[in-house]
């Protein structure tokens, strides 16, 4: 269910920017509109949609429009052409209550300079949007004081912010959007002003609380490596245009033009790209109800020494491996249940071939896909790892 819809956003900044519009369907670039206008094209035609629950990144380089497309999104630019759909609601038609309420209790926003109040301690800090929303007092505290606890500040309720490191002041501007509870949040350069140490223990936590609130977040920001690993989905912009969207794995498997690919060619493909992406289906499986011989039979036919197992539900149960299943047969068994081998290597439809590279090299054989219920979605060999690794798997021409 999408919760915010963008529907061709423009917004161009200086005067009367209403004649840039004819020189745009012309075809005319930014620079070529700024020369002879003097107004700067800030978002060019936007539209997308952000799923509930999801954590939608924008990313770009600087002057890029991503900023001005956030702030488009709660109003704090007002947008000069297009549509932006809250929960069914165009905000265009809101009025000042209605925005205002909206930014309270809809859409919270964290900063990248953290926006808090230097006088006033974390807790404060925390409570103050539930304030201005009239929350009563102890109902704030009580909420401002689970939000400290969630963003791992508890013991600094009572520090000013100005007396706290970078990371800190983040945490208590994460915490303020946290108390205020709102189904979205919007976040520019949420990051951006931190150590690189602390900033990637904060794209964790954030990991860690989306996975247990399912926020809807859009989340802007320049580095590629916090797009990859934050985003669901990633929208890059160029020059106010958004020149795709897609999940990390789609970015880096098709890229949309040459920019793209430029931006990913040293992205490390392997801590993306997952099982799901590069499994196929195993084309030869073996039922638990199949006795050795079959097995047998089936593994000659295709020219393998190990068949998968499933059982009637097509759930994983095992393998079995060729030497087993002949000495099995010898001794006249019927049923391949004591030689199944069940601890195998196996990962999930959601795992980074990172992490099944030294399984794939060290067994040399396929590696079973488990979905979450057990059922055997695929496998995925060492070749097809290798291949995702290497760019030259792209499907493009040029
Ligand atoms: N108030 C403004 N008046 C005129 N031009 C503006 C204004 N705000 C932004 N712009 C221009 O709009 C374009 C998009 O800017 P924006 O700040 O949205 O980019 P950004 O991708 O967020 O960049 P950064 O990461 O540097 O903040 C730029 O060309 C910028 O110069």
């Amino acid at each position: 269910m999408s919760v915010i819809q963008v529907k061709n956003l423009f917004k161009v900044f200086g005067r009367n920017p209403s004649r840039v519009f004819p020189l745009i369907e012309k075809g005319m670039n930014k620079e070529e509109i700024l020369a002879k206008t003097g107004c700067t094209i800030g978002v060019n035609d936007a539209s997308f949609e952000v799923q509930k629950g999801e954590t939608f990144v924008i990313m770009g380089l600087s002057g890029s429009g991503k900023s001005t497309l956030v702030r488009c999104l709660n109003r704090l630019i007002s947008p000069t052409r297009g549509s932006v759909i809250v929960d069914d609601k165009d905000i265009m038609d809101l009025d000042q209550k209605n925005l205002n309420k909206l930014r309270s209790q809809k859409m919270s926003m964290v900063f990248q300079h953290f926006g808090l109040l230097p006088h006033k301690n974390v807790l404060n800090n925390v409570a103050f949007g539930l304030e201005i929303r009239g929350v009563e007092k102890n109902k704030r505290y009580e909420l401002a004081e689970k939000a400290v606890k969630l963003v791992g500040l508890t013991g600094y309720e009572d520090s000013k912010t100005a007396e706290l490191s970078g990371g800190m002041q983040q945490r208590v501007g994460l915490a303020r959007a946290l108390a205020a509870d709102t189904d979205i949040i919007l976040m520019d350069e949420a990051f951006s002003a931190l150590d690189p140490l602390i900033r990637t223990n904060m794209q964790d936590e954030l990991l860690e609380l989306q996975a247990k609130m399912h926020k809807t977040i859009v989340f802007i920001t320049h580095d590629l490596d916090e797009a990859l690993k934050l985003g669901d989905r990633i929208a890059i912009m160029k020059d106010g245009f958004i020149e795709q969207i897609g999940t990390p794995e789609d970015i880096l498997i098709a890229p949309a033009s040459q920019y793209i690919r430029d931006f990913v060619e040293n992205v490390d493909r392997s801590k993306v790209i997952t099982a799901k992406t590069v499994m196929r289906k195993p084309e030869v499986i073996a039922s638990h109800k199949d006795g050795p011989a079959q097995a047998l039979r089936q593994m000659e036919r295709s020219g393998l020494s190990t068949l998968f197992v499933v059982n009637e539900n097509r759930e994983f149960i095992g393998h079995v491996k060729i030497d087993d299943a002949i000495r099995l047969s010898k001794e006249n068994k019927k049923k391949l249940d004591e030689i199944i081998i069940k601890d195998a290597y196996t990962s999930t439809p959601d795992t980074a071939i990172a992490e099944m590279i030294p399984a794939a090299s060290e067994t040399a054989l396929p590696i079973p896909v488990i979905s979450e219920d057990g059922h055997f979605e695929g496998i995925v060999t060492r070749a097809s790892i290798l291949a995702a690794m290497s760019s030259e798997g792209d499907n493009n021409e040029s």
